[in-house]
């Protein structure tokens, strides 16, 4: 395993320090750090490069994305990232098992064909942290990346780490807790693609070893196997009959699903093979075989010593000594959403439906845990998907419960903004556990988590007043820059309309002072200053030092959890 794990309490003692690197690679010393001279010397000499070939040269750029055209520049600054991570982080901390809530994140190997895409690595891995770079910018000339480190994970899995260590660390341990009547639940979340089916089987595929024979001197090993589409349940393993997932008196209850008795590894294998085939796919922009469903293996070991089954439970008791293996849905952003018909648009709508449920509901579960003295409400019931979820996920469930998401991140730069979705999904729920909520408390409680807390939300440019913008942007360059006469505040606009009313018409293009300048390229920001006499070096490196007080700022802001940085890409 290349990563593992942190005490919820260490999490912010590992906060990294600010992550900003200004490697300023030239086109020119890139192409010397990736070409040793004597490999070029020895090469037979170039031909000069005629019009035509020049004219192709200009049409190929063309045709790249500003991404594919940076990638040299893009991928030296992450190298040089990576290294200082190396020298920061040594060791790989080992996680609290016994925590109620366990996240992990898992970045897959890129794939053949997304590497003839012309697609490349934006996700890494070291020493427990998952790190995702996100790029900033429109345009090839004011390209940046953001650097984000995920450091609250219990785990992380980079794309060498093999189906079996992250069987090794994710199931081997929950195993003795099942044993005992506790219920485990492994949950895998993320983006359509990013490799939550292709664990989940190979996790089944591995527990027989673990379990037969032994196991049947003293337990009857029961799997059920079913698909929830929307609020439809259908049995992967009794020909796709629709159940129901109900609340009662007992728990929550799968009425009508089949329990399949299995005796021998290779029943089990057989078993959970036949559910598998029995799924809802299809083939999606990013998955050739896209689980368009959430799918739920439950694993019963009934212990023969134990009072037989309750006989009113007609169906699968969600309770002890119970092993669930979750398989969700991918997420699907609007812009993946281009290429379908409207069978898949209607099939992504249902699916991100009941994914914001569960979301609600870890993020209610979040502030429940805050201690705050108030009741929150948890919607476990607007969706079957969190109804049959509510054990593994209520802090007041009666059973004794672990509960392990996994993450998954598709490597590529281009997916980074769905990765930083997963990750902070992950993260939150990380937040949420009763564990890391209590050492929270003690670590940070009264004046001092105020102060603390006001501190991180001035430091973020969103929250300063235009004013002290054009004093901070006077400040940087040395009284040169008046960002008034590029940035109007105007509370009006030449639609007469004023900013609220705006919003309110849904008119796109309003946005603060601060996020315009965020959003301005280099180019635009070098121009506009130019007109006020100000050297193009003077603009840059003011430009330059708003975008790390930017990512400080949200640094702060998402302290919990999350560091960013910027990394300039020159
Ligand atoms: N760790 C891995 N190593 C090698 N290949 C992987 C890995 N994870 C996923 N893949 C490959 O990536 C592709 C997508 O994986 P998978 O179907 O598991 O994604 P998914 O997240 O379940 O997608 P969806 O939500 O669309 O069902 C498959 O071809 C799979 O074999």
């Amino acid at each position: 395993m290349t990563g593992s794990s942190h005490h919820a309490s260490q999490s912010q003692a590992h906060i990294a320090p600010h992550h900003v690197v200004h490697p300023r690679y030239s086109a020119a010393s890139m192409a010397h750090s990736r070409k040793p001279t004597h490999a070029r010397s020895k090469a037979a000499p170039a031909a000069p490069p005629t019009g035509k070939d020049r004219a192709a040269a200009a049409r190929a750029r063309a045709d790249m994305s500003p991404l594919e055209r940076a990638r040299p520049r893009i991928e030296a600054a992450i190298a040089q990232h990576q290294a200082q991570v190396h020298e920061q982080y040594t060791t790989t901390p080992t996680p609290d098992l016994d925590a109620d809530i366990l996240v992990a994140l898992r970045v897959r190997p890129l794939l053949d064909h997304e590497r003839e895409r012309g697609l490349f690595e934006g996700a890494y891995v070291h020493a427990g942290r998952a790190y995702v770079y996100h790029p900033i910018g429109s345009t090839f000339v004011d390209l940046s990346l953001e650097t984000h480190e995920f450091d609250n994970v219990d785990m992380a899995f980079g794309p060498t780490d093999d189906a079996e260590a992250v069987y090794a660390a994710t199931v081997v341990p929950m195993l003795p807790f099942v044993f005992e009547g506790g219920l485990a639940t492994l949950i895998a979340s993320g983006q359509t693609g990013a490799g939550k089916t292709h664990t989940m089987t190979s996790l089944n595929h591995f527990l027989p070893a673990d379990l037969f024979p032994d196991i049947t001197e003293t337990h009857d090993v029961l799997i059920s196997y079913i698909e929830l589409y929307g609020d439809t349940v259908t049995d992967l393993l009794n020909d796709r009959a629709t159940v129901q997932v109900r609340s009662g008196p007992q728990g929550t209850v799968v009425v009508g699903a089949k329990q399949v008795h299995v005796e021998t590894a290779e029943d089990f294998l057989a078993t959970v093979e036949i559910g598998a085939s029995q799924r809802r796919t299809r083939a999606t922009f990013k998955n050739d075989v896209s689980s368009r469903s959430h799918a739920v293996c439950a694993i019963t070991f009934r212990s023969r010593d134990a009072a037989p089954a309750d006989e009113d439970v007609n169906g699968l008791l969600i309770g002890g000594s119970m092993l669930l293996i979750v398989d969700l849905a991918g997420s699907e952003r609007q812009s993946d959403q281009e290429h379908h018909d409207a069978i898949r648009i209607k099939e992504t709508q249902v699916t991100n439906k009941s994914l914001m449920t569960l979301k609600e509901c870890i993020r209610n579960r979040y502030l429940a845990s805050q201690n705050t003295g108030k009741h929150v409400h948890i919607p476990f019931r607007t969706s079957k998907l969190t109804l049959l979820l509510k054990e593994a996920l209520d802090p007041t469930s009666s059973l004794q419960t672990r509960t392990l998401m996994i993450g998954h991140l598709a490597p590529a730069l281009a997916d980074s903004q769905h990765s930083l979705n997963t990750a902070r999904y992950v993260s939150n729920l990380k937040a949420s556990s009763l564990d890391h909520a209590q050492t929270s408390v003690t670590r940070t409680t009264g004046a001092a988590q105020d102060q603390g807390a006001t501190a991180a939300a001035v430091n973020h440019p969103s929250k300063w007043t235009y004013k002290q913008l054009c004093r901070k942007i006077a400040q940087w360059s040395m009284n040169t820059i008046k960002f008034e006469k590029i940035i109007a505040f105007k509370t009006e606009h030449d639609d007469g309309l004023t900013s609220v009313e705006r919003k309110l018409q849904g008119i796109m293009g309003d946005m603060p002072p601060w996020l315009q300048l965020y959003q301005m390229p280099l180019s635009v920001w070098v121009k506009e200053c130019a007109k006020q006499g100000v050297t193009e070096k003077t603009a840059t490196k003011t430009w330059e030092q708003y975008r790390v007080a930017v990512a400080a700022g949200r640094k702060q802001d998402t302290a919990k959890s999350e560091s960013t940085g910027v990394l300039l890409v020159h």
